[in-house]
């Protein structure tokens, strides 16, 4: 269980920002963290992880971690992050940067088993792919079994299919683990499929803060099918307006009538949603 009461004044892109976050989270939650860039999120992991300094008062399962006169050092907090900058040791292999942080062998043989690398052991960091350093961070991160996991957007760098099979790989670690995890990312369909609960920030606050249906799903009672996506541009194709929406890495066209049309705005997001048909589903 954490409680956290932080508080700190940022340089926010409009002037000062103010970081004033209230949060209960239960044992054993997967969070994500969402919200528009400068929101204050990486700011919120590294005050958690002991890695910024505020007034702030943390507390994880009774033992403080920050109060008014102290302050838990990095190394004693029970926690594992992976930040988008936190580099590897580029002088160590892959087994070694999971054995400096703890000289567990047995521990990195199965976290490199269950995250495909065990046959990398012995090589140079520079030598993999960023994928592959990614699951590295990873399980570099799980080595002292943390209480705490933070997640700094993990696989913001990765492309879709490796994404869907590390998230695959979080989740089960999350559960085997025992961890409560705590992840920033921008995609719902991420979200959606690993945490329980979503907060969204906003200028430092938290706006949003509920299960992931409530706070991602967008279809209300009477539509069949609805997607957000982005307005790229509305084509004629002969006498009819075709709107191209990219959501998440698909294309989309969608015939608009003149009426719809005079509402769109090309580079805005737009709602596609329909109630007139069922739409069917069929594995491809
Ligand atoms: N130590 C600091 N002191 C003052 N301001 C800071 C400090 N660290 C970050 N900031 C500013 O606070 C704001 C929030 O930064 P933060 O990195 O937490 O945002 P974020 O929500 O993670 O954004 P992004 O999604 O772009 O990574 C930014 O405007 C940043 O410049």
């Amino acid at each position: 269980m954490i409680d956290l009461k932080i508080s700190k004044m940022l340089h926010g892109s409009h002037g000062e920002l103010h970081l004033n976050i209230n949060l209960h989270i239960n044992k054993g939650e997967f969070v994500a963290l969402s919200g528009e860039s400068g929101a204050g999120k990486t700011t919120l992991l590294r005050i958690l992880a002991g890695l910024e300094d505020s007034n702030s008062k943390i507390e994880v399962d009774g033992n403080i971690w920050q109060g008014e006169k102290y302050i838990k050092p990095i190394q004693k907090r029970d926690i594992g992050f992976v930040f988008q900058n936190y580099a590897l040791f580029p002088n160590l292999n892959v087994i070694n940067n999971l054995l400096f942080v703890k000289k567990d062998k047995e521990l990195a043989k199965y976290l490199l088993n269950l995250t495909n690398l065990y046959e990398l052991k012995n090589r140079d960091i520079n030598s993999l792919s960023g994928g592959q350093q990614q699951r590295v961070s990873l399980c570099r991160a799980l080595m002292k079994r943390p209480k705490l996991l933070l997640l700094d957007e993990p696989l913001s760098a990765l492309d879709f299919s490796i994404r869907a099979k590390l998230q695959d790989e979080i989740l089960s670690l999350h559960k085997e683990f025992e961890t409560t995890t705590i992840m920033i990312s921008h995609d719902p369909s991420e979200m959606y499929k690993m945490a329980s609960r979503v907060l969204v920030l906003k200028d430092g606050k938290i706006v949003k803060d509920g299960s992931s249906k409530e706070i991602l799903l967008k279809t209300k009672g009477s539509q069949k099918l609805s997607f957000e996506g982005l307005l790229l541009e509305i084509i004629k194709v002969d006498v009819i307006n075709v709107a191209i929406v990219s959501i998440g890495q698909q294309l989309i066209e969608v015939v608009v009538s003149n009426e719809e049309l005079k509402s769109l705005k090309i580079g805005e997001k737009v709602t596609i949603s329909t109630k007139a048909f069922t739409p069917s589903i069929v594995g491809v």
